[in-house]
């Protein structure tokens, strides 16, 4: 895996950093604090053994732990990444052991009591956060330091969070190749309800009406697919987030309902329907495009995989053998049919010569030299 040696710090901000809840967000920062060298050593804690052997056979963390306990002094820095239902408890059973000077931060979806439980349980050094990143494939295989590059983190410091805290926090984040921005909790949670819940409602109501009729799902094409994705994510987690935002929620609702009774009343009147086509499509396609990869992508080649078994191996061998040294890969889902693999070369002529070799066992390649 290739280090970002421009982020790269000389000496580590961290020496042990503790990952509670090591699947897909968890594992993801525990991958970036080893990747990027910004703690000396990094240790898993989660409810459940099997995740950690998986973690630790992963490389995702260097050590692993089952319970809470004096251990736990030792950290400088402690991260609170389990589902938003457990958080508490989580918060409530690490707290006795926490070295007073560590730095507490969590990545739950909602913020709006998490910082009073911290204060609660005397944990001083806390500040929140929400990382605005993730994907419907949860656990610790499916993370990836890359997930929170360029993401933007949300930091959501209360009255009581203490300066030198939140400086440092916003200096994980930067560290770990993400962009920090400061709000109010509630700030965060009315914005996270049109920004993240609605839509989560939204692909529900969608793959409810498929559900009723076979032939709809048999129609179902891209656009459906790219509107009901996040519908795919684990379930109860989904519905935890959504019912501990529902305030917020509420009022995002509401809103959406008069944003689809306007459309509807537009179907009798083409050019005011244009006009929010036009606007719908301004404000879709001036999205910022998040960049999630490690390495320059004037080094990147695509290679298109066919739904047969073996064509990883068989693109990792040809380049193998051929003395290209592959320096990152990433398996590109694009489509659920098949999908292509992303590989991180070290120059412009590496990519050409492995396009042309790859091209010559009968692959379909794109590259930039
Ligand atoms: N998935 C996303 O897209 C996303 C994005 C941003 C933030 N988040 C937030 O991140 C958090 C984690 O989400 P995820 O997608 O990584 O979930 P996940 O299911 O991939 O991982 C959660 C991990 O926490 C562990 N766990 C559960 N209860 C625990 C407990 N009491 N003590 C210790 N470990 C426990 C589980 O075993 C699991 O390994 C949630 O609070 C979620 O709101 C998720
Ligand atoms: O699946 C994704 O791509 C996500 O970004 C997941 C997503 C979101 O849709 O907003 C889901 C919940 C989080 O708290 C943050 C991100």
């Amino acid at each position: 895996m290739t280090q970002p040696t421009h982020l790269a710090s000389p000496a580590p901000l961290f020496q042990t950093a503790v990952v509670a809840g090591v699947g897909l967000i968890g594992g993801s920062m525990a991958l970036g604090l080893r990747q990027r060298l910004l703690a000396k050593k990094v240790i898993g804690y989660d409810a459940n053994i099997d995740v950690l052997r998986e973690a630790e056979a992963l490389g995702v963390v260097d050590e692993i732990r089952t319970t809470a306990g004096e251990w736990l002094r030792e950290a400088d820095l402690v991260v609170l990444a389990a589902p938003m239902r457990s958080l508490d408890g989580l918060a409530r059973d690490l707290a006795p052991y926490l070295n007073p000077a560590a730095l507490v931060t969590d990545v739950g979806s909602v913020k709006g009591g998490i910082a009073g439980v911290m204060e609660e349980l005397g944990v001083r050094q806390f500040v929140a956060g929400h990382p605005m990143a993730g994907s419907e494939r949860g656990g610790v295989t499916h993370a990836r330091a890359a997930l929170l590059e360029n993401a933007v983190w949300v930091l959501t410091p209360t009255d009581q969070t203490p300066l030198t805290s939140l400086s440092k926090m916003r200096s994980l984040v930067e560290h770990l190749g993400a962009a920090p921005i400061v709000m109010p909790p509630e700030a965060h949670d009315a914005l996270v309800a049109t920004i993240s819940h609605l839509p989560y409602l939204a692909s529900l109501a969608l793959t409810h009406m498929v559900a009723r009729d076979e032939r709809l799902s048999l129609l179902a094409a891209g656009g459906f697919r790219d509107l009901t994705r996040v519908a795919s994510g684990d379930p109860r987690m989904s519905r935890d987030m959504v019912v501990e935002n529902k305030a917020a929620l509420r009022e995002a609702l509401s809103r959406f309902r008069r944003q689809l009774e306007r459309l509807e009343a537009d179907l009798d009147d083409p050019e005011e329907l244009l006009l929010s086509a036009q606007e719908g499509k301004r404000t879709r396609d001036s999205l910022p495009v998040v960049k999630r990869s490690l390495l320059p992508p004037k080094h990147d080649l695509v290679v298109a995989m066919p739904d047969q078994p073996n064509q990883i191996g068989a693109v990792t061998q040809l380049l193998g053998a051929a003395g290209v040294n592959i320096k990152d890969i990433e398996v590109l889902a694009i489509r659920e049919e098949g999908g292509a693999l992303r590989l991180g070369l070290e120059s412009a002529e590496e990519v050409a010569r492995a396009a042309e070799l790859l091209r010559g066992a009968g692959f379909e390649v794109r590259g930039r030299g």
